[in-house]
């Protein structure tokens, strides 16, 4: 290969003469062996353990963004004014017949990072810190969803006050308040809290609900059929009118034009509140949901009239009617001298859902027909993402109206109201918030009290371990309400009986359905996507039941691997290993959950389980697992960097530009999330496996779009201008970044091209933060004079110069070397939902990189881009090799899309 020692040079294969002998030594094992003791080594890693950082992984990135508060401006200028925070309140409710839903906000605390390299970057960019006030008032936080009994109010009550949420921002607060409960209860809370209750109408607060769930978040819809559940892309443009069934105690039927636009058509005494009470009465069951899972073990035949019984078993397949649709609930009760007790409360509760559930559906569809609408949600928590509920509901809709209609679940079912109060306190801004803003997180902390109907988060870690811990004595498995295997339609107008009858519904005693809304205002999409209404990150969909059961294996099987590396991150002390465990059960409850309904949280792709598990070790204040790890092959990456900077710069160009992206390739194999690549590192150094790696760079790569990548960098016979700025999304510490990024990058400032090294916010694996770049890049720097000005003129090397004394320091006029943060905290990069500072740096940006299996393989492999675009990735798994490439684990792929 031109002249390309192999066999002499770093980038072959022996040269070890110039590596520190100490680095050189160090195994991966000795490395998690010593990891206890390396308190000196982590002092070196940037001070991160913010509280804000430990709890939400899309990061309060700079609340008071100038960039944002323009397009805010734009919107509302009151958002903007600081001294409005003050009346803000952060709790409405919606006190209705059976239950009280609580909405309730949040405010993050603020970050004390002090972050040079984003203050540069900032300055840089015009994306100026500002001084702003950093409380402005809803713009960052959380919301939390959540519901008690309304007969248990002083429970409630009890809640409110514990979090002092009726305080708000000052003292004499007035609380938001919808549904019948807000008049009734008014006086108990002037009692009990000292606060007014300001009364909201509860048709208004359902369509404001409503609308807003419809609009700001990506997988509300869906619709259920015959057990499937699937999640619909609503256009906004394309809303307008539908029919809004929400099922509490009594039904409402709203037919919705707009936003404040609607008209309350229908309804019906026949609801939620029947089906319980009714139920309550003939089965004698203490709970709505043991009446629910009643239902599931039944056999509504005993107790129904159905039309075999009419018709001698026959159909009557003149009119469509088969002999097992229902001809008349409860009919068969008329006929036999039979006692209440002679019916099993299984088939009680059966026949009696079924009967509800039919009859709204008929309404509905009824209604719809009569306003022409196609379109019918249903809300309220009568539906309880019940499955069997939701098919008889869909199936009564498709069948009436032949399939001309259809029948809509909503994930916030029962919070329409409760939503629509708290979007009534004026200038909190909510309503301007949207899609890519929002960030839903399932945490750990909001689930198991333990039978009751509502889940108070559990805030308190401890609190959150020691349930933990409680309920694996019990030896409960952890699971939210999950449907039963779908009904067997007749094809002629009804089910047969439930035909899974073993599969019982768990409690909902985790609430996991509905997570808290992480609302980040400095979200942005990524603006050189090519067309982000259509972008998809994930390459794999879960969907597939296969690939589910295989991702959940990898991952359980991790798990033991991973617990010890984060508690030995910690020091390993017993508060540390009490965690880890608390940990490992956590994430466990949450994969089996996700098992038995994959669409639980929403559309399933791998990347939200590889972001579900770096936010679940965050909730357990496991802030960098890594971080040993990391520090280590930074070292002992950077001790050789010289060297290989050296050799690149003996070889021609050409040569040079090839070398480097193998170069990247090669060092793409340090991943501690890949199980392979962890068995290798006990089998070798980091040195020695970066040798066998880059050996192994043979040309062809399994996807290998080199040739049209070097013309365009000048390499053929066109003529092509240099690109004015690249994006180098970076992966893992260590040789990944070290050897294989900032090679690359200084060979594109060498060109005269501005880098932005673009790196995740948070932790992730052995990930490299934006945060620590800036000291890699300082000591990479101190060998390299491109290095050393690009940095300097990109405004990194503002401390670390002080440092720097070998060579004067003249006033940089160098192309410049900058790095941002990208807005996450996972090993992918779901790109329309991106810190705005990268989004700003975006603007002027031609060439984007991806690099690693997270960012260019799992999600954006099919990513389109209006500027040129190279994804680069070593394949360290096999079963992705085969699927995505046809190829084998340690398969290359280097991707060029130039842009069209
Ligand atoms: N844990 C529960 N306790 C009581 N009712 C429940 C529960 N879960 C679901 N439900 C159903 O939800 C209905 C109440 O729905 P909801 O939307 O809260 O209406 P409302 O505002 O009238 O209370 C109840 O009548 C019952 O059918
Ligand atoms: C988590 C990862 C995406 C990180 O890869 P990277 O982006 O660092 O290349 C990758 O390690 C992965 O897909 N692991 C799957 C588990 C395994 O193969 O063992
Ligand atoms: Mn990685």
């Amino acid at each position: 290969m031109d002249g390309l020692r192999k066999d002499q040079s770093l980038v072959g294969a022996t040269t070890t003469h110039n590596i520190n002998e100490e680095t050189n030594n160090i195994t991966h094992k000795a490395i998690s062996q010593e990891e206890e003791e390396e308190e000196t080594e982590k002092e070196m890693v940037p001070p991160v353990g913010n509280s804000i950082h430990r709890s939400s992984s899309r990061p309060q990135l700079d609340l008071s963004g100038a960039a944002i508060q323009g397009n805010f401006e734009e919107r509302d200028p009151t958002i903007l004014l600081p001294n409005q925070s003050d009346d803000i309140s952060h709790l409405a409710l919606d006190i209705g017949g059976s239950l009280i839903k609580l909405v309730y906000f949040s405010r993050h605390e603020d970050r004390l990072v002090n972050d040079k390299r984003k203050k540069s970057a900032k300055e840089r960019f015009g994306v100026s810190n500002g001084n702003m006030r950093r409380t402005f008032p809803i713009l960052g936080g959380r919301l939390h969803f959540v519901k008690f009994e309304t007969a248990k109010i002083n429970e409630c009550l009890e809640f409110i006050h514990s979090k002092q949420l009726h305080r708000g921002d000052n003292d004499n607060a007035v609380i938001k308040a919808t549904g019948g409960g807000a008049y009734k209860f008014a006086d108990l809370f002037k009692e009990k809290l000292g606060v007014s209750i300001e009364k909201e109408d509860e048709m208004d607060c359902l369509v404001a609900g409503a609308n807003f769930l419809l609009k700001a978040i990506r997988h509300e819809a869906f619709t259920h059929k015959e057990g499937h559940k699937e999640f619909v892309q609503i256009d906004h443009n394309d809303l307008y009118p539908y029919l809004l069934v929400n099922i509490g105690s009594g039904v409402s039927m709203i037919k919705v034009d707009g936003d404040g636009k609607f008209q309350r058509v229908s309804g019906t005494n026949v609801g939620g509140g029947t089906y319980w009470g009714l139920g309550r009465l003939l089965t004698k069951c203490k709970s709505f949901d043991e009446l629910l899972e009643l239902s599931q073990r039944g056999d509504n035949s005993s107790v129904d009239m159905l039309v075999g019984d009419i018709y001698g078993g026959l159909d009557y397949s003149k009119i469509g009617l088969s002999a097992s649709t229902i001809a008349s609930s409860f009919g068969k009760a008329i006929s036999e001298n039979k006692e209440i007790e002679d019916y099993r409360p299984e088939d009680i509760s059966l026949s009696l859902l079924r009967m509800i559930s039919y009859n709204i559906g008929q309404i509905s569809y009824l209604t719809a027909l009569q306003l022409g609408i196609k379109r019918i949600f249903f809300g309220g928590f009568f539906i309880r993402g019940h499955a069997y509920t939701m098919d008889t509901i869909s199936f009564a809709i498709q069948f009436w109206s032949k399939g001309g209609a259809q029948a809509m679940f909503l994930r916030h079912e029962g919070f329409l109201g409760a939503l629509g109060a708290f979007m009534s306190y004026e200038k909190h801004g909510l309503d301007d918030l949207m899609v890519h803003q929002l960030v839903e997180r399932f945490p750990m902390g909001a689930p198991y009290t333990g039978g009751k109907i509502h889940g108070p988060p559990l805030g308190d870690l401890n609190e959150k371990i020691s349930w933990m811990e409680k309920f694996v004595r019990k030896g409960i498995k952890i699971t939210a309400p999950v449907p039963m295997a779908s009904p067997r339609t007749t094809g002629l107008g009804g089910f047969e009986a439930p035909s899974s009858k073993g599969d019982t519904l768990r409690c909902d005693e985790s609430n996991l359905n509905v997570g808290v809304l992480h609302l980040v205002p400095s979200l942005e999409v990524f603006p050189l996507l090519a067309d982000p209404k259509t972008y998809e990150p994930n390459t794999i969909d879960l969907a597939d039941p296969n690939e589910l059961e295989y991702w959940f294996t990898v991952l359980s099987e991790h798990l033991p691997d991973l617990v010890d590396k984060a508690v030995a991150s910690e020091g390993g002390t017993d508060d540390a290993r009490r965690r880890g465990n608390a940990f490992a059960r956590a994430f466990s409850a949450h994969l089996a959950r996700l098992m038995e309904e994959p669409a639980a949280y929403g559309k399933l792709g791998l990347a939200n389980l590889l972001e579900l598990r770096e936010e679940c070790l965050r909730e357990f204040n496991f802030f960098d697992a890594y971080s040993t790890i990391k520090h280590r092959e930074n070292e002992a990456s950077l001790a050789v960097l010289p060297d290989l900077l050296m050799e690149l710069d003996g070889m021609s160009e050409e040569t040079r530009l090839l070398t480097l992206i193998e170069g990247v390739l090669a060092a793409n194999i340090f991943d501690w999330g890949s199980r392979a690549c962890v068995d290798l590192y006990h089998k070798g150094t980091i040195i020695e496996i970066y040798r066998m790696s880059r050996k192994k760079m043979q040309r062809p790569w399994r996807v290998d779009d080199f040739d049209a990548f070097k013309e365009r960098m000048g390499f053929g016979d066109k003529k092509h201008q240099r690109h004015k700025r690249a994006l180098l999304f970076v992966d893992n510490s260590g040789a990944d970044v070290v050897l294989g990024m900032l090679p690359l990058a200084r060979e594109l400032l060498r060109r005269g091209t501005e880098v932005v090294l673009v790196a995740n916010s948070l932790p992730a694996l052995n990930d490299v933060t934006a945060m620590e770049l800036p000291e890699i890049v300082a000591e990479a720097a101190k060998h390299c004079d491109i290095l050393r000005g690009a940095a300097e003129a990109g405004g990194l090397l503002m401390d670390a110069m002080i440092n720097i004394q070998d060579s004067p320091r003249e006033k940089s006029s160098s192309t410049p070397l900058m790095v941002v943060e990208n807005g996450c905290g996972s090993p992918c990069i779901d790109l329309r939902q991106v810190s705005s500072e990268l989004a700003a740096v975006a603007k002027d940006a031609d060439l984007v990189i991806l690099e690693g299996m997270g960012r260019a393989l799992h999600t954006n492999y099919n990513a389109r881009f209006k500027c040129d675009a190279l994804k680069l990735a070593m394949v360290k798994n096999q079963r992705l090799a085969e699927k995505l490439i046809k190829g084998n684990i340690y398969d290359c792929v280097c991707r060029y899309e130039p842009a069209n």
